[in-house]
């Protein structure tokens, strides 16, 4: 199953690239720009993500993204995940970024879009591998800081795909940035948020009515509204469910027992991402074997995974006739 796995050509929607960032890639580029971690190894680091809910993630993440100074180390964080993505049978990769975590140190935008962007070409030319790019908001800092940075990215909106929503969700919920989704369809960007992932269901129906995204990020706590789980699997709205990651956050506590098989259950359309890859114990491939282990899934669902996120993905239909036509053959 893992070759099978590894061969069909797995679409990843939700994944943030400052996430992506091992602690080897951490200490290279602190030596680099001269930055002082607070661990003395790599094994340090690994041992320091023992975590016991979203904030104690965000806490370490923002911590290491300190690291990032220069367009070349956001290039090579980027590259550094593509090149493993692709090894693992990724054909296509929508990463978000923080801009906002980045501005607070000093790192102007164009330093970012410059060393991402080069990054997403130079993956298409080296693998053939497809990207998009969503700058997603600090949902904990203000909505009047968000759309500044909405307005300052203005020089930077062909190289967007979307705009997204992250960050603590307890107590910052979607209807905080009603202004800044408005203005962001204005200019013609797609929306997607994180909702439910700790947040209450209510949050997930915010997002779609008061935000009108296309995708939910996580959502798995819908379940506990029999109405919106009717309405997202009728309205056919895409959920990026990141099982790994909702076992490190302890959004569940095991594996076997994530709502995963409840939502397929229910209609859903799913699909599997990683989030934070580097944090969370593993990429794309690892998040689909992890639900073979939990669930025993067969190859046809799993298929129907990959196609839905195939169907979610913003890219060009001759890319997705192209990889519809790939999955297929696997089929
Ligand atoms: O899993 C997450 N949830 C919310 N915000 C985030 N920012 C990075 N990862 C996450
Ligand atoms: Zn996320």
């Amino acid at each position: 199953m893992k070759a099978w796995l590894t061969t069909l050509p797995k679409v990843e929607l939700h994944l943030h690239i400052e996430g992506s960032l091992e602690p080897e890639l951490m200490f290279a580029l602190a030596a680099r720009n001269a930055v002082e971690l607070p661990y003395a190894s790599v094994e340090e680091v690994r041992a320091a993500y023992d975590f016991s809910d979203l904030q104690s993630f965000l806490d370490l993440y923002y911590q290491g993204m300190a690291v990032l100074r220069t367009a070349d180390d956001f290039f090579d964080l980027a590259m550094d995940y593509f090149r493993r993505a692709q090894a693992e049978g990724v054909v296509h990769v929508e990463l978000s970024f923080d801009p906002q975590a980045h501005l607070a140190r000093g790192i102007e935008l164009g330093v970012q879009f410059e060393g991402l962007t080069r990054a997403m070409r130079q993956a298409e030319r080296e693998w053939g591998l497809s990207t998009a790019l969503i700058m997603s908001f600090l949902r904990d800092r203000s909505a009047a800081e968000a759309m500044e940075v909405l307005e300052r990215a203005s020089p930077y909106l062909e190289l967007l795909d979307a705009v997204g929503l992250d960050s603590a969700e307890q107590g910052n919920p979607p209807g905080k940035f009603v202004e800044v989704f408005a203005r962001a369809r204005l200019l013609g960007l797609p929306r997607v948020a994180h909702a439910g992932e700790e947040g209450p269901p209510a949050y997930i129906r915010e997002a779609l009515d008061l935000l009108e995204v296309c995708r939910i990020d996580h959502g798995v706590r819908c379940l506990e509204d029999p109405e919106l789980v009717a309405r997202l699997r009728d309205e056919r709205v895409p959920l990026t469910v990141c099982p790994l990651s909702n076992v490190r956050l302890k959004v569940v506590e095991r594996m076997h027992d994530h709502p995963l098989p409840r939502l397929l259950d229910a209609g859903l359309v799913l699909t599997l991402n990683s989030d934070d890859p580097a944090y969370f114990g593993g990429g794309v491939l690892d998040n689909y074997l992890a639900c073979h282990d939990a669930f025993g899934w067969s190859k046809e669902t799993f298929a129907v995974l990959a196609e839905n996120a195939i169907q979610a993905a913003f890219m060009s239909e001759a890319r997705r006739k192209e990889l519809r036509e790939r999955l297929n053959a696997c089929r």
